[in-house]
């Protein structure tokens, strides 16, 4: 990708020049430009409002390190003006991920019904019941304060809804403002050192670890998760008998402590979400989100949370979707990410993939189960090969091809199914051609899997059995997504390597 500051076109130069305060959703077809304009937008935005950004923040999320790695090569610049490029899973890490969820597990826990079993897990300590009255010493004298008066501060701080933690300190304020005044009445005004000493007298402070206790978001889904019983009274009406069951932690141990517990990516988006309730994170001024349509509802909602006074760019294309969550329709993802007004922008016109393989992708498209307006190339150039082979003969096949492509200039690189990779690989250098990971960026030969190829491009792009990159994730159209994705990576040259028939 190159600075595309001397070619902008109108319409990626509106998007880029939105006010600050704009949040903008940008559905932009493959290679139209949407991580230039992101980025742009960023360096924009610290250009026109440099004290601003500087007071709030500015934060580009994008899906994974490799693509951070791209990204800050096409724009070293931002590195160093305080631009934090990171993805959410780095900015959500309260642990290290040390196991892994079913695909069931997961999908129930990136639900946004989770986030209102979680919020109920939490609030379920709350109880001005467990207290009865509260007697505060004071020197000589005690004063009472009654279960129900208790009960009705409490209700009241409920009800104003503020942050869990900022609660607790409310009921501490007001059991310490209704003691006072009691005081006053008898004799006298009180200083602020006396309101104080009430605030921290230890019957005050037992009281509120009953009615409203200190907790750690570690201790509320270790709850939520390890104890069948907690799980279905927080997510009665919510998650149905085999939900509650999916993400129940099995096995021995399941009962766990949060202690020795072992999180899963997706409990660090659960951690998240209750450290949210405890208090507010910081948040950024502006955050620019690339490829948001693989976001689930709960990692939308860990991204509003450092949105909570600032604006979204949010960037992406439904159909690359290919996370078992990808949204199907941007209202969707803007309401999680609360903003569910924000404009939808469409971009269309592909500066990366020339004519000859849109022609081929579009054909694709109607098959993705997305309702996103189809891509025309500004290339009239590029070359599109099939080369269909008997079965056996397609790592062979790709060889060739990549050889063919090493004749000419710029980068290859080499898609297939995960499983795939390694044979080609051995093929490769079985061949005397040295060929890299996709995390090493700027090989003239790269393999990759079809998995970790979005955002990416290469100049000629060999793909290696269509079919079976479609059928490594079949469920709802995925495989599909997935392999739409692979085929938009090539910037001149797109070589389709198959014996199985075309899924398209
Ligand atoms: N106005 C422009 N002039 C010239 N080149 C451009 C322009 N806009 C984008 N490009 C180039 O087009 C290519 C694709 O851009 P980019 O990667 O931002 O697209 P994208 O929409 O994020 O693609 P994808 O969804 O496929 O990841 C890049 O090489 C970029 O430099």
């Amino acid at each position: 990708m190159r600075d595309i500051a001397a070619t902008i076109q109108p319409e990626q130069d509106d998007l880029v020049r939105a006010d600050l305060t704009a949040t903008v959703c940008v559905q932009g077809a493959p290679g139209t430009g949407k991580t230039a304009v992101g980025l742009h937008r960023a360096a924009y935005l610290l250009y026109t409002h440099p004290r601003r950004i500087a007071r709030g923040g500015l934060l580009i999320l994008g899906p994974n390190p490799t693509f951070l790695a791209y990204i800050a090569e096409v724009l070293p610049a931002l590195g160093e003006t305080g631009v934090r490029q990171s993805t959410l899973a780095r900015e959500i890490a309260r642990h290290p991920v040390t196991t892994t969820d079913d695909e069931r597990a997961a999908a129930v826990k990136h639900d946004a019904r989770t986030a209102e079993v979680l919020r109920r897990a939490l609030y379920a300590r709350v109880s001005a019941d467990a207290a009865g009255s509260l007697t505060v010493p004071d020197g000589s004298y005690r004063w009472r304060v009654p279960g129900d008066e208790l009960a009705r501060i409490v209700a009241d701080v409920r009800k104003e809804e503020p942050p869990y933690t900022v609660g607790r300190e409310r009921v501490r304020a007001r059991i310490a403002r209704y003691v006072q005044e009691r005081a006053e009445r008898r004799s006298g005004p009180r200083t602020a050192a006396w309101t104080r000493r009430i605030e921290r007298a230890r019957p005050v402070t037992a009281c509120l670890d009953a009615v409203w206790p200190r907790v750690r978001p570690e201790e509320v889904v270790a709850d939520v998760l390890g104890d069948p019983e907690a799980l279905a009274r927080a997510a009665d009406g919510l998650l149905d008998d085999d939900e509650q069951k999916a993400v129940l932690w099995t096995g021995p141990g399941a009962r766990r402590s949060w202690r020795s517990a072992r999180w899963s990516a997706a409990d660090l988006v659960l951690l998240d979400e209750v450290a949210g309730l405890l208090e507010h994170p910081e948040g950024y001024g502006h955050i620019v989100v690339d490829e948001a349509q693989d976001l689930s509802p709960m990692e939308c909602r860990a991204i509003a949370r450092r949105a909570a006074f600032g604006s979204l760019t949010v960037l992406g294309d439904l159909a690359q979707g290919t996370t078992p969550w990808a949204a199907r329709s941007w209202r969707t993802v803007l309401t999680h990410l609360g903003r569910p007004d924000a404009p939808v922008v469409p971009l269309t016109t592909g500066f990366r993939v020339p004519q000859a393989v849109v022609g081929l992708t579009n054909r694709l498209l109607g098959r993705l189960g997305v309702a996103v307006p189809e891509a025309r190339s500004l290339r009239p150039d590029g070359e599109l090969t099939l080369r269909p082979v008997a079965p056996g003969r397609v790592v062979d096949e790709a060889v060739d091809a990549v050889r063919a492509a090493l004749s000419r200039d710029g980068s290859v690189g080499v898609v297939a199914a995960e499983a795939d990779v390694p044979g080609l690989r051995a093929a490769l250098d079985a061949a005397g051609i040295a060929a890299a990971g996709p995390e090493e960026l700027g090989a003239r030969v790269t393999v990759a899997p079809a998995g970790v190829v979005k955002g990416l491009e290469y100049d000629h792009v060999v793909a290696v059995e269509p079919a079976a990159i479609a059928e490594a994730e079949d469920t709802g159209g995925r495989g599909l997504r997935r392999l739409y994705v692979v085929l938009t990576r090539a910037v001149s040259r797109l070589d389709v390597v198959h014996a199985r028939p075309l899924p398209f």
